[in-house]
């Protein structure tokens, strides 16, 4: 360690045991903290608080032992040796263990020692261990580990200036060089813990009879599916019923600066930039905002309940029927905010033909990005009323729309199974972490971030791109015997007509067009270019109406349906395939997926337009 180098420690444990707590506790980052295993995937770096720049702090990817079974237990390992090449291993380990399940976090302890690594326990969760009895000896731990043991809670930050204590401590000691691990025998370590709990722990406690009882109800093959369906159900009823007073309140200031700067801006080109560019596009998209974060709420809620992992187990048989596993649950779900973090939690699945199925299915869940489109033909088509006295139409459009997501995901699954090589049938084990009531810390940074990271996209590239679009829609001029809207001899004009005979047998205009192309940078951009197109598109005096009810009356209702329809397929997201050639390191399987996913959508728009056509 050179002088100027900080001392790095690496927070290395089981899954779900808190290390991402203790991370974000002692470096005062925001990573991702979830009750469930396999939340982080990938290396984190941080500077300690409290450690004037002399410490490093690393959160890795929980794993159960030095021998690595899946991508994300191997990024910990590789880490904690040093053998990736370019990246320095850790100084020392800050090895955290979950004092509510000892014996699995020891088995790594006491392979973690064979490093040489200097090394300090923390016996986190110890909360969650004293409310269900559990009665340990740390100074005999310690004694018997040989390395001092610090009971903690990251969530309140008990223990934690012990711990930087004891790390501010060994900057000042000369540090021992990582040896390779010569790995005891499994038998060896399991009887070496054995009787590390015979001595150290002095009462076992009992887990809460509740947990078993509702768990009983929740993983029932019957009841167990009805209550995720409902909560599933009553999470899109929310999303369109909770969100109106607010989506209202944005709506109308949007209109409210499009006409005040309409009326006070001199008519010209700039004007028409303002109102018609920035403030038609960006409104259309910025007015989704709450119904985005009452999506993730409900997401927020249910990764830090403890329920997803039941929900993997629940579903393990019926997925298995379509070649995943329960293992490819928490990955496709996370789907459901984007397909980017989702495909990189398939680095917990051990089979690789399920992690690459897992991969390739993942754009089919209704990522947040798709809510606008969704929402936006909708609000536009489907009428706001409520059907058996209970139920909003409107959120069960959007419920049909997700389930046809998930089950267009099983099909081509079940289809991608049967090439390729055999699967390893791998049975799904996964900790049920203890149920717990949400942390409101985790579920406030979890929405501040999400709200950011959307108006991030609106403020960045959504506007850069309107901006362009308004450009192509408004030059060159029309002639002066113009019978259509000026924007039809535009470029973008131009260039929507010339592909208008792709998209028209799938009953796309050329403005529809002209929106798709953007729409590949990010899905939202399709509305925002749908709101600047229309705005252009109106008569001169037209301040930018609400393009909802352009919509509503320029298309019919096949095309709002064909529209849809493309929307559930089309793999309008170059993020995602960026991110697939990353996890697959191939270039072979983003083209696989890019031509599956455009011709479904191809097909599934071909087909709904025609059939709305003859229905209607
Ligand atoms: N009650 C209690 N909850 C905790 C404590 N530490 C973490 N948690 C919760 O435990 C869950 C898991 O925490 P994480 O920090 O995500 O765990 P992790 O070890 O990083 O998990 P992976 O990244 O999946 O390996 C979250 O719901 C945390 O809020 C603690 O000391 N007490
Ligand atoms: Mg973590």
């Amino acid at each position: 360690m050179s002088a100027e180098q900080a001392m790095q420690v690496a927070l290395i444990g089981n899954p779900n045991c808190g290390k991402t707590a203790l991370f974000n506790l002692l470096t005062g980052a925001r990573a991702k903290v979830a009750n469930f295993p396999g939340v982080t995937v990938e290396r984190k770096h941080g500077l300690m608080r409290e450690g004037e720049g002399r410490i490093e702090i690393v959160d890795l990817p929980g794993t159960y032992s030095l021998r690595p079974s899946s991508l994300d237990e191997r990024v910990a390992v590789e880490a904690i040796s040093g053998s990736i090449p370019g990246l320095r291993a850790p100084d020392m380990l800050v090895a955290v263990i979950d004092a509510a399940n000892l014996s699995l976090g020891l088995r790594l302890v006491v392979e973690l020692k064979s490093m040489n690594l200097p090394m300090v326990v923390a016996m986190n969760q110890s909360d969650v261990a004293r409310a269900r009895g559990i009665k340990i000896d740390i100074e005999q731990l310690s004694t018997m580990l040989g390395v001092p043991v610090i009971a903690t809670v990251a969530v309140t930050s008990h223990g934690a200036d012990e711990l930087i204590a004891h790390l501010k401590k060994q900057v000042a000691c000369s540090v021992a060089r990582p040896q390779h691990p010569a790995l005891a025998s499994v038998e060896s370590v399991h009887q070496q813990v054995e009787t590390i709990i015979n001595k150290a722990v002095i009462d076992p406690g009992t887990i809460p009879v509740w947990q078993d009882r509702f768990d009983r109800w929740v993983m029932h093959p019957v009841l167990g599916s009805i209550l995720l369906l409902l909560l599933l159900f009553f999470m899109f009823q929310a999303v369109f019923a909770w969100a109106e007073p607010l989506m209202d309140l944005i709506e109308g200031s949007v209109l409210a600066i499009g006409s005040w700067l309409a009326s006070v801006m001199p008519d010209g080109l700039l004007k028409s930039l303002l109102v018609d560019g920035v403030i038609a596009g960006v409104g259309s998209v910025v007015v989704f905002l709450p119904q985005i974060l009452i999506l993730f709420l409900f997401i927020l809620m249910l990764e830090d309940s403890g329920y997803l992992p039941r929900a993997a187990f629940l579903l393990d048989r019926t997925m298995r029927l379509f070649g995943l596993s329960g293992r490819a649950f928490i990955p496709l779900l996370s789907s459901f905010a984007c397909a980017i973090p989702g495909i990189m939690a398939t680095r917990t699945i051990q089979d690789p033909k399920e992690r690459l199925i897992t991969i390739m299915v993942a754009p089919l869940m209704t990522c947040s990005a798709r809510l606008p489109v969704y929402a936006l033909i909708i609000a536009a088509f489907v009428p706001e009323q409520t059907v058996a006295g209970l139920f909003n139409l409107q959120g069960i459009t959007l419920f049909v729309l997700y389930l046809a997501g998930i089950v267009s995901s099983a099909i081509v699954a079940y289809f991608m199974q049967k090439h390729g090589a055999e699967t390893m049938t791998y049975p799904l084990m996964l900790e049920l972490p203890s149920y717990r009531i949400p942390v409101w810390r985790n579920i406030v940074y979890g929405l501040y971030d999400r709200a950011r990271i959307f108006l991030r996209r609106v403020g960045g590239i959504i506007l850069a791109l309107m901006v362009v679009i308004w450009f192509l829609s408004s030059f060159p001029a029309a002639p002066e015997n113009a019978v259509h809207p000026d924007i039809y001899y535009s470029y973008a004009g131009q260039i929507g007509r010339a592909l208008e005979w792709v998209f028209a047998p799938i009953g796309f205009g050329w403005q529809i067009c002209i929106a798709l192309i953007p729409g590949m940078a990010a899905r939202e951009v399709a509305v925002g270019a749908l709101g600047t197109v229309y705005a252009l598109s109106g008569e001169e005096e037209q301040v930018a109406e609400m393009l909802v009810s352009t919509i509503g009356m320029q298309w019919s209702l096949a095309t709002a349906f064909a529209f849809l329809a493309w929307y559930v397929y089309a793999p309008q997201c170059l993020s995602t395939l960026a991110v697939v050639r990353r996890e697959t390191n191939s270039w072979k399987q983003v083209t696989i997926m890019a031509v599956y996913l455009f011709a479904l959508a191809y097909l599934a728009a071909f087909a709904t337009y025609r059939l709305a056509l003859w229905l209607g």
